[in-house]
């Protein structure tokens, strides 16, 4: 039995990730939960004609509790997204105390379930959910994910646009690594599945990695006020809960880029360390994936001297945005 829960099942990326997951034939129950009106979308999914069954809690009653009870895995997408002109650290006011509560419901009744933050900021809201489980004394690092997909995704359809063919983008894989913000989000697309073509112009090489860096960008502007990106998120974090469920049911090699606490891997910290040039407790790279989570992170490998520079102006910015995460829980009454 694998039950898969929802913090945020109400908002854009909470009803069509809780559909996606619906569909999902290895999840047989999904508990779906937000401060608004989780009653009616669970009573809608519950008439597709998939084997998960639904449920809908509301705070009252225990209901974080209660959808939490027996959850294997808990995807969070509850919180406030941005409107055009805002960043993603300018959300942190009001996410970091929503994804502290939520964290502390699940350390305190789900402490082994595997934890998929798409709350922003990301680079900071993953290290509040680490730092309220150590707090509680249940932190596994292998078991929390910062959900950065969604780059992924985005890699892979930019890039076989580039290439003239959409139909390539479900083959195409770009690592991406760093973390979900900006400047911290750098495409390897040196490590492409599919080459550029050759003589491929600086100009278009710098506009694709900021298409890339800036895509979350596209999507808030085009929305005009009526927020960030939903579906393709929704879709990007199905395909990325199904991989650590394909993993956790044996599959061998499941392997995806995701933002990680490096304790995961300390073997795979210290070649990270060496190549980034400093230390930091978090960092997304390709991660391999088994049935207790993080089984090994892997260093960047090859990379080109422009790859390089991308990194350096990532660390910096990552080093702070972690931070912020970590003092935030440090100065919280739990
Ligand atoms: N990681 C990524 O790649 C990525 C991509 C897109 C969006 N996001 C982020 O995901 C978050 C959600 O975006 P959205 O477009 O779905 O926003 P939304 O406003 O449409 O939905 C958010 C939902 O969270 C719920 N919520 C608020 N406080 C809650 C709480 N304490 N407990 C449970 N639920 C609560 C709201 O009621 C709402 O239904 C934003 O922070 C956004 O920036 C991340
Ligand atoms: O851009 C945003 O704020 C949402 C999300 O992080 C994205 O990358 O689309």
């Amino acid at each position: 039995m694998v039950k898969a829960v929802v913090l945020g099942a109400a908002g854009g990326i909470g009803q069509p990730l809780a559909l996606l997951l619906k569909t999902n034939p290895l999840i047989d129950e999904l508990g779906l939960y937000d401060i608004v009106n989780t009653p009616g979308v669970a009573a809608d999914l519950s008439h597709i004609a998939t084997p998960a069954k639904v449920e809908g809690f509301l705070p009252p009653n225990d209901g974080l509790k209660q959808v939490l009870t027996n959850a294997d895995i808990v995807v969070i997408p509850a919180g406030v997204p941005r409107k055009p002109g805002m960043t993603r650290d300018d959300l942190f006011k009001i996410n970091a105390g929503i994804v502290r509560d939520l964290a502390t419901g699940i350390a305190q009744t789900a402490p082994k379930a595997f934890v998929l933050v798409i709350s922003n900021p990301v680079n900071s809201t993953v290290p509040i959910v680490a730092e309220v489980f150590k707090k509680h004394g249940v932190f596994d690092p292998k078991r929390l994910f910062g959900v950065t997909t969604l780059d992924v995704v985005r890699a892979s359809t930019f890039v076989s646009e580039v290439l003239g063919d959409l139909s390539l983008s479900k083959s195409v894989t770009v690592p991406v690594v760093g973390g979900h913000s900006g400047v911290t989000i750098v495409p390897l697309l040196s490590q492409s599945s599919h080459p550029l073509p050759s003589g491929f112009a600086q100009d278009k090489y710098d506009a694709l990695i900021k298409r890339i860096q800036f895509g979350g960008d596209e999507v808030v502007k085009a929305k005009d006020g009526a927020g960030s990106a939903t579906l393709s998120m929704a879709y990007a974090g199905a395909e990325f809960a199904s991989k650590v469920l394909r993993a956790v049911k044996g599959e061998k090699g499941v392997k995806a880029p995701t933002y990680v606490s490096l304790a995961a891997d300390p073997k795979g910290a210290e070649a990270l360390k060496k190549e980034l040039g400093q230390e930091l407790e978090y960092f997304s790279s390709i991660v391999e994936l088994g049935p207790e989570g993080v089984v090994a992170i892997s260093p960047l490998g090859s990379i080109t001297e422009q790859e390089q520079t991308l990194i350096k102006a990532a660390v910096p910015e990552l080093s702070t945005n972690i931070q912020t995460g970590v003092s935030f829980i440090g100065s919280s009454k739990l």
